[in-house]
């Protein structure tokens, strides 16, 4: 059975009129898919209403047991629902998930250093293992997965996990043939500022040391270019047409 995952950015998961588009689209595939989302710009505007100031390294939301708590509450109670609505409005038969059920995705604590040093992100996680027989089992049945990434703790506790991660995590345990970075960009945008058709390893690292890839991409260019390192064979960023394919 070949399987594709989509991500779905926090820009996009917004955007009711792209939602409506892609998930016409989406009904129209005959071929299984999963679904992963994001949502970290609604966490930010939830934090910044309570009068906490989001803070991030290297891309990823340091995660007191506070903002856990938001983030747990905008990604699996909000944005999750929000999707599974809309694409069960458009016929699919969607299920909203988040890591913790049926231990969907397993995670530690990820250990990183900023600048040499140990840097604490709290309730961060990394994904140590994924349930790919009740994937296998959803998909096998015309379900569609639509997966909120927080995950399921090895020590019990929930884990935020950046989404991209959790994208390249489920397509590599599925063996999908490709996997699609869905973003509020075209592409990855070139020097011309127009999306470039593909980006190779050593490009994607090029346009990362120039600055042509910056802020959001970075980690997103990063997580591309380990999917096709994995092996999926199809890895792309961005809009169906313009999108950017990222190869060996
Ligand atoms: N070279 C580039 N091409 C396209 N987008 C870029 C580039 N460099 C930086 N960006 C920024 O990256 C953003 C996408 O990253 P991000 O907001 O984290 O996405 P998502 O929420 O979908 O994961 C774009 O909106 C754009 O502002
Ligand atoms: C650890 C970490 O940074 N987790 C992310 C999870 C959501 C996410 O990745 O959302 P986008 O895809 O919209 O960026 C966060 O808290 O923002």
């Amino acid at each position: 059975m070949l399987i594709d995952v989509f991500k779905l950015g926090g820009g996009e998961s917004e955007n009711q009129t792209f939602l409506q588009s892609f998930a016409a689209e989406l009904k129209e595939r005959s071929q299984p898919f999963v679904v992963v989302h994001g949502g970290g710009r609604e966490v930010a505007r939830l934090q910044q209403l309570l009068g906490i100031v989001p803070r991030y390294v290297a891309g990823l939301r340091v995660t007191d047991a506070t903002t856990l708590k938001l983030v747990e509450m905008v990604l699996v109670g909000e944005v999750n629902k929000r999707l599974v609505r809309l694409f069960n409005d458009a016929g699919l038969n969607a299920l909203g998930l988040s890591g913790a059920d049926m231990r969907l995705l397993r995670a530690r604590k990820m250990l990183i250093q900023e600048n040499g040093v140990p840097a604490d992100l709290g309730y961060v996680g990394e994904i140590t293992g994924i349930n790919t027989d009740f994937l296998h089992a959803l998909l096998a049945q015309g379900v569609t997965p639509v997966i909120a990434p927080v995950a399921y703790g090895e020590d019990g506790c929930a884990y935020n996990v950046n989404a991209d991660q959790v994208a390249v995590a489920v397509a590599k345990a599925l063996g999908a043939a490709g996997l699609s970075f869905i973003t509020d960009v075209p592409g990855v945008l070139g020097e011309s500022g127009l999306p470039m058709t593909s980006l190779s390893l050593t490009e994607a690292q090029d346009a990362i040391r120039d600055g042509i890839v910056r802020d959001g991409m970075i980690p997103k260019v990063k997580a591309a270019a380990a999917g096709v390192v994995e092996g999926i064979p199809h890895v792309s960023i961005g809009r169906a047409t313009t999108a950017t394919r990222v190869y060996r």
